[in-house]
């Protein structure tokens, strides 16, 4: 029995030192200076409570519980020689035949006293070296190198604000794998295929967490999205169901009216507008709002006040990914979390506030017409069948096996951040490439020039661009994966947070590490790619089976790697695809008088062009009735 009752924590009844991991480094030494302690005040008095037989034993709850009321007590001495105590006491303690309480009684003895105190410090920073070397270092492996900061605040103060150009260059000094400290929190950036494999692949289940932040979990309703849930049972039964009902083969088959419908509008609307400068992005986000607006809930937002919205949404959503992405003192700082110092939490809530008052009048049509739209239940595919109507779906899941038509608070913000999710994700990330890839395009004729030849081939003068042309479009695809790879839409993915300590490389990253991967260093590494900065798109021509957008390759990642990889491809692959070519397909594009093409980037989790692409089509097709 005595054995099998120490402070080693495996004998799970008696855990007075804590156990596995973490168990308290110094317990070697706290046990044994207890042991020394209470056997010294033993050997040399003897003791009596000054309260006479009654000692009371209520506690004060603590990170470390107290008694409630000190202990007073007399010390006799109880030694033969004096000399005996004068090595133990400085002031004749041992004398001193008064009630004193224990505390006090340790505070006069040599040990506690100031020079011992001192010695104390060591002896603990001792130990504490000592187990962190067991831990890291002799065997176990360390933290991995990185950049030192300013002590309390780390590296926070130094940060710009594009934050993958500045991780890039910090891995050129500390190598694919380093950490950062913001502030307390404890960041890890890694910039090697090698270790995105180790992380997304071999321990994808531990960093298939998400780093939530105040940011994100004000806009999201703390994480009742897909994106920023942790992993679990709730995000697989969202991320399945949005996967299955609206990214699933059969359902954009079944939407392809609707995405065909909107593309019409577009390149109607450009027709009217031929010949006159033309925002690119405004133009495109337009067309994908209004798509998966019609693919949620069948309908686009219409009147007055409504439209309204829709003029505002774009910018909401620019800012929301700006916002997300900022480096925020309260994540770093909790303690300073209720000053809210840079402001981060209120433009997130008014963010969400304006989302709350758009979603609430999306939720409220889907409603509205339940009976009018219903959810198809036939499984047939193609045309003709009705699309499914997303809000309404999950309004049903939410309602199933309840009795009235009300969510409870805590289900009605699950639908609304999921909604956000699906709005926010699938429109500025698809509209920003869109901008990047004709940017890049009017800065290269000559492969302009290429795909034009492509699409004339493909599809023709005569008839306009129709979803089925897209697979054989394969210049047009080689140019979408180098816009890609060049200009990621997400730099630096979505960080990830591990579930549990674990060993990346050689190095220790401990449980709940922000961990960022950065895409945007990978997808220009020199030792990767052949002129990693030129627009190369024959590169994609040549390899076309090497590189996917599945996650697989994990030098080219711009929809991400593993469990987390976007819930969006199929849509965002289609839609990306479909757009392009409609524009390219329907008009010459050409920059307007003086204008100099510039590739700067706002940053944010989706990295944008900072100043809008302005360009000015003119109609190419044989017959204006294309463009009707
Ligand atoms: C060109 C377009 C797009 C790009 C480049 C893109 C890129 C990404 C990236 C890099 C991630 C993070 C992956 C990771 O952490 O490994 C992500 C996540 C996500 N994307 Fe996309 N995306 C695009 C379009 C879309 C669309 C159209 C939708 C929805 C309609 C969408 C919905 C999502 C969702 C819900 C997540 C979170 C997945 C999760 O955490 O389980 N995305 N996307």
């Amino acid at each position: 029995m005595p054995g099998k009752v120490d402070y080693s924590g495996n004998n799970f009844k008696y855990l007075p030192f804590g156990s596995g991991r973490r168990v308290w480094a110094g317990y070697p030494w706290g046990s044994k200076i207890l042991k020394y302690t209470v056997a010294s005040f033993l050997h040399s008095f003897e003791w009596q409570s000054s309260a006479g037989p009654e000692v009371e034993f209520s506690d004060k709850f603590g990170l470390v519980t107290k008694k409630m009321n000190p202990l007073v007590a007399v010390p006799r001495p109880r030694l033969s020689k004096l000399e005996l105590y004068s090595e133990l006491s400085r002031q004749p303690f041992y004398a001193l035949e008064h009630p004193r309480t224990i505390t006090s009684a340790m505070m006069e003895t040599n040990m506690f006293s100031g020079l011992a105190l001192g010695i104390l410090l060591v002896v603990l920073s001792h130990f504490f070296f000592r187990a962190t070397l067991r831990r890291f270092g002799s065997g176990r492996p360390s933290l991995p190198p990185g950049p030192r900061g300013l002590p309390f605040l780390g590296y926070l103060p130094f940060l710009r604000t594009d934050l993958h150009r500045e991780f890039a260059k910090l891995s050129e000094t500390y190598g694919p794998i380093y950490k950062l400290w913001l502030g307390n929190k404890l960041c890890v950036v890694i910039t090697s295929p090698s270790l995105v494999k180790e992380i997304t692949r071999d321990h994808d289940s531990v960093f298939a967490n998400r780093d939530m932040t105040i940011a994100a979990s004000t806009l999201f309703y703390n994480g009742k999205d897909i994106a920023f849930s942790d992993y679990g049972t709730y995000w697989m039964k969202i991320r399945k169901l949005f996967v299955r009902e609206m990214m699933s083969n059969s359902s954009l088959d079944a939407t392809y009216d609707l995405r065909r419908l909107e593309v019409r509008k577009c390149i109607g609307s450009l027709y009217e507008k031929a010949r006159s400068p033309v925002d690119i992005g405004e133009l495109v986000y337009l067309l994908l709002s209004n798509t998966i607006m019609e693919m949620l809930w069948g309908h686009t937002l219409e009147s007055e006040k409504e439209k309204g919205l829709r003029l505002e949404l774009r910018k909401v959503v620019g800012d929301i990914m700006v916002v997300l992405a900022k480096p925020n003192i309260s994540d770093v700082f909790p303690a300073l979390a209720c000053f809210d110092i840079q402001g981060v939490k209120r433009q997130a809530k008014r963010l969400n506030d304006w989302f709350e008052n758009f979603l609430s009048i999306i939720i409220s049509h889907a409603t509205e017409r339940k009976s009018g739209m219903g959810v198809e239940t036939d499984k047939k595919v193609g045309h003709d069948r009705k699309p499914r109507n997303i809000v309404q779906l999950l309004f049903d899941l939410q309602m199933e096996g309840k009795e009235g038509n009300a969510l409870s608070e805590d289900e009605n913000q699950e639908l609304k951040a999921v909604l956000t999710d699906i709005v926010v994700g699938g429109t500025d990330t698809t509209s920003t490439m869109v901008e990047w890839v004709m940017a890049l395009l009017l800065q290269h004729r000559d492969v302009l020039d290429k795909v034009m030849a492509e699409l004339t081939e493909i599809v023709g003068t005569n008839s306009i661009v129709e979803e089925f042309h897209l697979r054989k479009l394969k210049y047009l695809e080689a140019i979408v994966k180098e816009t890609l790879r060049l200009y990621p839409a997400a730099p630096l993915l979505l960080s990830r947070r591990p579930s549990q300590s674990v060993v990346v490389g050689r190095y220790m990253i401990p449980k709940d590490t922000r961990v960022y991967v950065n895409v945007w260093a990978i997808h220009r590494d020199p030792q990767l790619w052949e002129d990693p900065l030129e627009f190369k798109p024959d590169r994609f021509l040549e390899n076309s089976g090497k590189f996917d957008y599945s996650g697989n390759n994990f030098a080219y990642l711009p929809f991400g790697s593993g469990r987390r990889v976007c819930a969006g491809l199929p849509l965002a692959d289609k839609m990306l695809k479909y757009i392009l070519a409609s524009l390219l397909h329907s008009f010459e594009w050409e920059l307007p008088d003086g204008v100099e093409l510039e590739f700067k980037e706002r940053f944010g989790i989706v990295c944008k062009k900072l100043k809008p692409l302005v360009a000015i089509p003119m109609p190419r097709l044989s017959r204006a009735e294309l463009y009707a």
